[in-house]
């Protein structure tokens, strides 16, 4: 399975000009070979968390009609990273979605923790529904979103529901680059899957500088492609799935594990 992670920069307030750019980037790049693209989190609008409302797409339309266009258009997956998204009750919310390659929405989910450190919570609801795991290509994945990756039950959950890719959307700051680099490589060695993951690069308008560094590793914890910190670029790998039982069998974690005796799950 190829999966392409389309890192690059986010203009902060300019959906317009985001979504010209996602075209763009479809445009120019060879896709043909390719199962899975994965952009960003909250690429139209960046973290113009002031005017987030008007930004905000209601429950996901139009940009999901621009996704499942690019979608059939060029045959591919697509992991549409988050956008802004108002739901019936007029709360806004951070919701990552992914389209087939024959351009249905197959999957959403809602960012269900909220990052205190950008004030997220003043502007954002929180997600109330879980993580699930959905499939393409007949294989089970799941996809969170940036701060979520702070939390390792929150993984464990996807990868004991079968999930054997598990893709980060983000706009994770440059100051906490070391966090991002390590979490993701824990994540994968912890639950043994694969994990892809596709940040921002170049900085916003309040200053923030986002780390890029998209990376994917294989369940072994191997860093198998990688992008540079400031770079606009699209970085590629093929996920061996069977190697996934392969390290399972050779370190059997999940039958060794004790719940009976951890008194938080
Ligand atoms: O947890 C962090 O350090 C960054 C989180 C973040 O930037 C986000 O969730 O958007």
């Amino acid at each position: 399975m190829n999966i392409k992670s389309f890192q690059f920069k986010v203009i902060d307030g300019d959906v317009k000009k985001n979504i010209s750019k996602i075209k763009e980037l479809f445009n120019d790049t060879d896709l043909s070979g390719t199962d899975v693209v994965v952009l960003p989190e909250m690429w139209t609008s960046g973290y113009d968390l002031e005017n987030i409302r008007q930004h905000a797409e209601h429950n996901l339309y139009p940009i999901l009609d621009v996704i499942k266009k690019l979608a059939a258009e060029n045959n591919v997956n697509i992991i549409a990273g988050s956008v802004p998204n108002i739901k019936k009750d007029e709360e806004v919310l951070n919701t990552a979605f992914v389209v087939d390659r024959k351009g249905s929405l197959v999957h959403e989910y809602s960012k269900i923790h909220l990052v205190p450190m950008l004030n997220e919570p003043e502007y954002l609801s929180a997600g109330e529904e879980r993580a699930e795991v959905f499939e393409l290509e007949s294989e089970k994945m799941g996809v969170l979103i940036c701060y979520d990756l702070r939390f390792p039950e929150l993984f464990r959950d996807l990868a004991l529901t079968g999930a054997k890719v598990i893709f980060v959307v983000a706009e994770w700051p440059a100051e906490r680059s070391d966090h991002w680099l390590t979490l993701l490589k824990a994540r994968a060695i912890e639950n043994q899957c694969y994990i892809v993951s596709c940040n921002t690069s170049g900085s916003q308008s309040d200053g923030t500088t986002f780390a890029g560094k998209s990376l994917i590793v294989d369940p072994f914890g191997v860093i198998i492609s990688e992008a540079g910190h400031d770079t606009e670029e699209n970085i590629s790998a093929d996920l061996d799935l069977p190697y996934i039982d392969r390290i399972r069998r050779d370190i059997p974690i999940f039958s060794s594990r004790r719940t009976e005796l951890y008194r938080h799950l």
